[in-house]
């Protein structure tokens, strides 16, 4: 790339430089960073991704030093040319879906193929008949077809009853004809539509023998082949600049009685008879649901991911960037000099970030254990067993809006925590904060998911009996009996210290999710409340449930475990001493930082008292700095490299200040003839003088 600006090359920043600065925070580490980044990945997945790393960072397609520069077009082609290369390389090195998705995870830009990735392959897999699959699906693994997911409505996204766009069979063709009935029944957002797709999936109310039967997926061809022009009857566009996720093309599509074979019904779960036009009911409603609760679960993850990424850069950051000197605790180099105190250890600037960390590594671990979930029930779904549906999609949809929300708070903190410099480009917040901001609105607005998860859980204590039933089954709502069944107790905390004993962290947990329910149960059944009026309670429901499964589950994970159940990676984890120290450390953090937030929840069901409430700041404050000296050994295991991260704030080296000033000569704007001269004409075309 060019420079514009030539920097004078005997300038450093002033010592201590950054690198010595990262490495004494590194040295100061009280585990083994390569044992914990073992721990988290596993030793096949961590060789897989070095060996993906070293593929992508050489590769001039996918070299990321200009995109901080390029407007939304140029982006456009370039995230166009970069899904390209991926795909190329996959082919080139045989990567599996695994893989793949290391690549993408690593090059880091959302495409034009992206949502035939993570949607449209889906959704024919959970929902096609293997002759469908034959069709549509090899063809798309081979990206020979390129699809979208059209299901939101210009009128309607969140409420997918609600969906006007229809399918009619016609049994006369033995064909089904689309329709857009109303400019609100265009369909709106779907990525890659604007400007790649040639297939689409669309969701349309299934009319059949007048019936409407709601919404069903359809394979819909949208484009032609070989022209790549809309088909007869289909009109499609790019919906225009968006908040971020500018290199992915979100369309809109009409359609105009358009004719497809009735074999492009999805009919893995219900289905259409030749000629008769009988329905096929699925064996559960919500079947054609199935691809939300995937991308849920995988948003669910991503959210730890995205976390570790916010941290890593802020953590190294603070750790290198230095302001005033704290003359009751100065700095001191080696050489006796009195240097400014680097932010990290200003005990705000660990409030702030800390239990970042903290979120970081609770998210993941409950990321792994809903994906395991989740392939749980792909696995019994496809014996016929649908049973563990109703708990799957409540949890992943009160933990994709839990996880996501803390996900945008706490990015948006960590970038804040950057001071001025976070707010540059160069700082690799700004992408990656404005493409992540959707993840709390896609895949099902955050607010209303969590009215999902309430229903699940106040059902079930309507139905005592199922509930007692269910809880025994249910990884996710057992703990409400035992609080449930004793409503006077208290927490049994008499001194700080006592809050890091996760049994007692569980029980309050469990007791304020459980004192929530029963006052909203109350609410609905004796005092016949409506469901709008409770939707604020509702949503504390959700919230309070799904954090108690974040801190249940991220105290299992330190549990031990018979050495039958354990994979490798906890193996190394429970075989580590030094690791288990610092989890239970971070552990602790996430649940009573958590707690904090939520104080007036705590306090109100009276389980938690006012005094302990005070005691609970005393070991946060203890926890913080007990967490101090591996702050940034924790972040470094995450492992994310500087290809991914692209931040000059975030270098594993902590060059940050070279890196600043050599990306800001790189500003094209810098090479620019400009003519400043306020009455010039030269600025003006032709045709616009003539008007003035
Ligand atoms: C080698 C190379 C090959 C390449 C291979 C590449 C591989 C890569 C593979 C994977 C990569 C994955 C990467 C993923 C990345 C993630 C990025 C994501 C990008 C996402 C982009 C965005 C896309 C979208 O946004 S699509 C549109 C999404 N829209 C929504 O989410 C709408 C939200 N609304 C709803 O879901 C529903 O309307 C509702 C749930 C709010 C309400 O539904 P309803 O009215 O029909 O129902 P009720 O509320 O009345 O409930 C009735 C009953 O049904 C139950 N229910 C509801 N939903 C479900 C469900 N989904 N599942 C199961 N059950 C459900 C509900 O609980 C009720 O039950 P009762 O028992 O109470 O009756
Ligand atoms: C970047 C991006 C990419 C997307 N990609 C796709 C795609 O590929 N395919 C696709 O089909 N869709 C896609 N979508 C659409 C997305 O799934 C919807 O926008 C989302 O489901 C929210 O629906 P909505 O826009 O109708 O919001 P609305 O439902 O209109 O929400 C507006 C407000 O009303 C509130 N609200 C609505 N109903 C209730 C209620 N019952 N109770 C309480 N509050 C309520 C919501 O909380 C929200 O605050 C994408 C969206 C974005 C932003």
């Amino acid at each position: 790339m060019t420079s514009y600006i030539k920097i004078p090359s005997h300038l450093t920043p002033s010592d201590p430089q950054g690198s010595e600065l990262l490495a004494r925070e590194r040295s100061k580490a009280t585990f083994d960073v390569n044992e914990l980044t073992l721990a988290l990945y596993g030793s096949e997945e961590l060789s897989r991704f070095k060996k993906i790393l070293k593929i992508l960072e050489s590769d001039p397609i996918l070299d990321k030093s200009n995109i901080y520069y390029m407007g939304r077009t140029e982006l456009f082609k370039y995230a166009l040319r970069k899904d390209k290369r991926i795909i190329q390389l996959a082919a080139t090195h045989k990567w599996n879906v695994d893989e793949f998705k290391i690549a993408s995870r690593l090059v880091d830009m959302s495409g034009p193929y992206s949502i035939h990735q993570s949607m449209f392959l889906p959704t024919i897999l959970g929902q096609g008949t293997e002759e469908q699959k034959r069709k549509f699906l090899n063809p798309a693994i081979r990206h020979e077809i390129i699809g979208c997911y059209a299901q939101t409505e210009l009128g309607h996204g969140s409420n997918v009853q609600g969906l006007e766009t229809t399918s009619t069979y016609i049994p006369e063709t033995d064909e089904f004809e689309i329709h857009t009935p109303h400019l609100t029944a265009a369909k709106w957002w779907a990525g890659g539509l604007g400007r790649t797709a040639n297939h689409s999936v669309v969701m349309a109310r299934l009319i059949t023998n007048g019936q409407d039967k709601g919404p069903h997926p359809f394979i819909v061809q949208i484009r032609d082949l070989t022209t790549h022009e809309p088909l007869p009857g289909i009109t499609i566009g790019d919906i225009g600049p968006k908040f971020g996720f500018n290199t992915t093309d979100n369309g809109f599509m009409l359609f105009d009685h358009v004719r497809i074979p009735r074999f492009n019904m999805l009919s893995k779960f219900s289905k259409v008879t030749k000629g008769t036009g009988e329905y096929k009911n699925p064996p559960n409603e919500k079947l054609s649901y199935g691809t939300m609760v995937f991308v849920r679960s995988v948003i669910i993850f991503n959210a730890g991911l995205a976390l570790a990424r916010a941290a890593t850069i802020s953590v190294r950051y603070s750790a290198v960037r230095r302001q005033f000197v704290d003359k009751e605790n100065p700095m001191i180099l080696p050489n006796g000099q009195v240097v400014e105190t680097a932010v990290l250890d200003y005990t705000m600037q660990q409030y702030r970030l800390f239990p970042v960390i903290a979120q970081a590594y609770a998210i993941y671990f409950t990321g792994e254990i809903i994906t395991n979930l989740y392939k749980q029930y792909i696995d019994q779904s496809s014996r016929g067993d649908f049973s563990l549906l109703a708990d799957l999609h409540a949890s992943t949809s009160g933990l994709k809006s839990l996880t996501s929300d803390i996900a945008v708070d706490s990015i948006e903190d960590c970038r804040r925590s950057c001071g001025g410099h976070g707010y540059s480009n160069f700082s690799g917040f700004t992408r990656f904060y404005q493409d992540y901001l959707p993840n709390t609105t896609w895949e099902g607005d955050n607010y209303i998911l969590t009215q999902q998860t309430a229903r699940y859980i106040i059902h079930s204590k309507q139905q005592s009996e199922e509930f007692s039933l269910r809880s025994n089954e249910s990884p996710t709502i057992f703990y409400m009996l035992r609080y449930l069944s004793n409503p006077s107790q208290k927490c049994t905390v008499i001194s700080p210290s006592d809050f890091k004993n996760p049994e007692v962290q569980l029980a309050i947990y469990g007791y304020r999710a459980a004192y929530l329910i029963a006052r909203a149960v109350d609410q609905i059944d004796n005092h016949k409340k409506s469901w709008n009026s409770m939707l604020v309670e509702i949503n504390r429901i959700s919230r309070a449930h799904c954090q108690y499964i974040l801190v249940h589950n991220f105290i299992l994970t330190l549990q031990p475990q018979t050495s039958d159940s354990m994979n490798e990676k906890r193996r190394i984890l429970h075989n580590s001493p030094s690791l288990k120290t610092v989890l239970t450390s971070v552990c602790n953090l996430f649940a009573l930082h958590t707690m904090e937030k939520n104080l007036s929840e705590f306090l109100e069901s009276g389980y938690l008292s006012p005094k302990q409430s005070e005691m609970l700041r005393v070991q946060i404050s203890e926890s913080l700095n007990e967490i101090r000296p591996n702050a940034v050994a924790l972040v470094d295991a995450f492992y994310l490299p500087d290809y991914l991260l692209n931040s000059a704030l975030g270098r594993y080296d902590g060059k940050v200040y070279e890196t600043m000033i050599e990306w800001a000569s790189k500003e094209p704007l810098n090479g620019i003839t400009l003519d400043i001269n306020p009455y010039s004409e030269k600025l003006f075309r032709n045709d616009v003088k003539a008007k003035i």
